[in-house]
């Protein structure tokens, strides 16, 4: 590989097209070593892409101008087609914008043969430059293809090894918007030697500020390969912290609907996450991509918006929400809303005129006994008995000489005799109120949960002071899927064309059926790393998590290359890893990144006293003792401790990007007190982070999923014991210790956890 490195580069998107250029075959001249400053302006290679980006800029400009002059009025026949057409054009106008800070290419594919062609016909090379999205020029001839086709594939997966026909591989560095840098690889050329990236580790590496941005420059061949699974089948993702599993599964999204846009704009797609925060932190890298359209909501949003939901207000005890959330439960609810069904025995007299026509006892029965079998859903039987009556009525109708028509058929399903036999065998249920009662009468839980839950936790799940009604009930999060599975047993749920589930592992057996359902005629990205779970009910294994979510055949892929957090870090955290999930293996940072952590210990008079060296994290003040309960807040040294992180703070913030201090959700007030005190302005988790503002204080809670190019961490022991388990609690600091992209600082004043104190065997520090 030959690179031409100018000053920080930044890599960028842009679109698929064959060069229209004067530049033909292969690029000759070859150069190794980096090139900056004057040498890199002269350098006539960069000057000629930079003229295919100008010549792109001028073609997009042009594509945008055609869709600003269409005149619709001669196309549409009324007011309504007008307005539809016009918001498409607006979205078309806008998907065309050419943005600063996202040039249009990022990547040059120079295929040896013509693609599709015969290598035996000798056709001549092609080049492609691969973008975010396609420009093509004034004859239709593309300058930018988008990453997304087939053409754009080989760039993430073409290798030394297989080439896939291509000669060339370039990748563009961009300073401040302007093509600075390229790196070249020559794939067919055997004397040449792989090397890695370094626009990739820049990329890596750039300041974050403001939301999670894409990766589609950078994305390697094993994230391609899933970002590329067909439709049609369900992936499910396991990989440690930073291996890119959230920007696989957005690109994943964006690539299916490049490649079935038609089918997912009918069906539609969800990307489901932890919590607002979060989503909020993702919201933009679907957009940076041109999808608009894609919906976002945490679990609890998903379940709110379904039919006849409750206002959540309460909150369940961990033991209550573990059996809520097991998927028994789902067991007990049908066996209760199947109990609402009686077997007649009496007769329907239905009186027409003078006649009077009687479906016996026995014939309602077998009808009932007939969709009881079928297991159509609960509600779709209610619905379909009385037709069942009617048709039996106009059976003896026509025995008896008589034509009735369809019509006699509805009016006799209306008639009141018939609508009460069906009010009496087949009654409506409402899914809340079937809920509260299984939640407040001890008798009615126990005839359904009768050989599924035991007598424990049946009491666990019933409300020491059943509540009144609907509306006074304490419902909490768990009880919503409750009433989700309910809604479910009775009408169908409508199902999208795909579901991307992130941090998986954090959810309920219940909760993964609510999700299932959504997706039970599309597909699924399935997301997360088992070392992350949090929960008390948090998945052991991706087979059992796929199964309550209705994809048992899901393709269980494994990523174990880390993109975000350094090697040193990596192996500081991993010491962890033995007691929060034995048998996952360590994530392999792909960066190298010396000094990256430092731990420090906080003696009693308050000086930090800073650890060794980053993998030797003996401290001053370790006395050796298990962590036990919460730490005490009101010892003498905890002034002393939030003045040393408040320092790390100050410190971390002479770095460029973001900085985000994660504590204790108990250390928070304190924490927050002490940035003020010191004039440190800082944001909360959700709230963008701006040139200006770049510090977040960080809930060790809220920390799952997002990531700062610094981090400041406080009192590890008060982070574990903020759970109401040790394994939670290690796993909570787990998540805490691998938020880091270029630092982290470790502070505290009580001894750390005996986990973190011990080198890991298997861990490369
Ligand atoms: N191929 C890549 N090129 C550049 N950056 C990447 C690549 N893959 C991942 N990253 C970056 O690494 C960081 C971590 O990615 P991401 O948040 O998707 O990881 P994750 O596996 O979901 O982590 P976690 O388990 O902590 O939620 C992000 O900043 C992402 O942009």
């Amino acid at each position: 590989m030959s690179a031409h490195d100018p000053a920080p580069t930044q890599s960028n998107p842009g679109t698929d097209s064959r060069d229209s250029s004067t530049e033909t075959g292969r690029e000759t001249g070859r150069e190794t070593g980096p090139r900056t400053g004057p040498d890199t302006a002269a350098d006539p290679l960069l000057t000629r892409e930079r003229a295919h980006l100008s010549a792109s800029r001028a073609a997009l400009r042009s594509m945008r101008e055609d869709v600003q002059a269409l005149d619709i009025r001669d196309v549409t026949a009324n007011w309504v087609n007008a307005a539809v057409l016009e918001a498409q054009i607006e979205d078309r106008i806008k998907a065309l914008a050419d943005l600063s800070h996202t040039p249009l290419f990022f990547g040059r594919l120079d295929y040896l043969h013509a693609v599709g062609a015969d290598e035996a016909e000798g056709a001549e090379g092609e080049r492609f430059y691969i973008g975010r999205r396609h420009v093509h020029d004034a004859d239709g001839d593309p300058m930018v293809i988008d990453w997304r086709a087939p053409v754009s594939q080989p760039f993430y997966q073409a290798s030394k090894k297989n080439p896939l026909d291509v000669g060339l591989r370039r990748r563009f560095g961009y300073t401040a918007g302007e093509l600075t840098a390229y790196e070249d690889e020559h794939l067919s050329d055997p004397t040449e030697t792989a090397q890695s990236s370094k626009l990739l580790q820049a990329e890596i590496e750039r300041p974050r500020v403001g939301p999670m941005r894409d990766i589609v420059a950078t994305i390697q061949p094993e994230q391609d390969e899933i970002v590329r699974s067909g439709l049609g089948g369900s992936v499910c993702v396991q990989g440690g912290p930073g291996t890119g599993k959230t920007a696989v599964g957005l690109h994943r999204v964006a690539y299916l609907l490049y490649a079935h846009r038609d089918r997912l704009a009918r069906t539609g797609t969800l990307v489901i996450g932890p919590n607002a925060s979060f989503l909020h932190y993702i919201e933009q890298v679907l957009p940076a991509l041109g999808e608009l359209e894609v919906k976002q909501a945490t679990v609890d949003e998903l379940v709110a918006s379904g039919p006849g939901q409750v206002r959540v207000r309460g909150v369940d005890s961990a033991a209550t929400a573990v059996v809520k959330g097991d998927a028994r439960m789902a067991q007990v609810l049908r066996r209760a809303v199947r109990s609402h069904v009686t077997l007649p025995t009496e007769p329907v007299m239905v009186v027409r005129g003078s006649r009077r026509w009687r479906v016996p006892a026995y014939e309602l029965e077998e009808l009932v006994r007939e969709l009881l079998d079928r297991d159509i859903r609960y509600g779709a039987a209610h619905d379909a008995l009385p037709q069942r009556i009617a048709h039996a009525v106009l059976v003896q109708m026509e025995r008896s000489g008589e034509a009735p028509d369809d019509r006699v058929q509805d009016a006799v399903a209306r008639n009141p005799a018939v609508k009460a036999a069906v009010k009496a065998v087949w009654p409506a249920v409402d899914p809340a109120k079937l809920v509260l009662r299984l939640l407040s009468d001890a008798d009615f839980l126990a005839e359904h949960a009768e050989g599924l839950l035991t007598a424990e936790e049946q009491k666990a799940l019933l409300w020491e002071k059943p509540p009144r009604s609907l509306k006074t009930a304490k419902w909490s999060s768990a009880d919503a899927v409750l009433i989700d599975e309910a809604n479910d047993l009775v009408s169908r749920t409508h199902s999208l064309g795909h579901v991307v589930l992130d941090e998986a592992q954090d959810l309920s057996p219940m909760q993964y059926r609510a999700v299932g359902r959504r997706c039970s005629t599309g597909s699924a990205t399935v997301l997360g790393d088992l070392a992350q779970g949090t929960t008390p009910w948090a998945t052991a294994s991706w087979a059992e998590a796929l199964a309550h979510l209705g994809k048992p055949d899901a393709v269980v892929e494994e990523l174990t290359a880390g993109f975000r957090v350094p090697r040193e870090v990596i192996a500081y955290a991993s010491r962890l890893l033995p007691a929060i999930s034995p048998g996952l293996t360590e994530v392999a940072s792909v960066r190298e990144s010396p000094g990256s952590l430092e731990v420090r210990a906080v003696d009693a008079a308050g000086t930090p006293v800073a650890s060794p060296s980053a993998t030797d994290t003996t401290d001053t003040t370790h006395t050796g003792t298990p962590h036990t309960g919460a730490p005490d807040t009101r010892a003498p040294d905890t002034r002393a401790l939030d003045a040393a992180v408040v320092a790390a703070c100050v410190e971390s913030l002479r770095h460029e990007g973001s900085i985000g201090l994660i504590a204790a959700d108990a250390r928070i007030p304190a924490l927050a007190a002490a940035l003020s005190a010191a004039d440190l302005p800082y944001l909360a988790p959700g709230e963008e982070t701006t040139a200006a503002s770049r510090l977040t204080l960080v809930p060790a809670s809220l920390a799952k999923g997002l990531e700062y190019d610094y981090v400041v961490l406080d009192e590890p022991s008060a982070v574990v014991a903020g759970e109401p388990d040790d394994r939670t609690g290690l796993r909570r600091l787990y998540v805490a210790l691998t938020r880091a992209v270029s630092g982290l600082i470790v502070v505290h004043g009580s001894p750390l956890p005996d986990e973190l104190d011990t080198p890991w065997a298997g861990s490369a520090g």
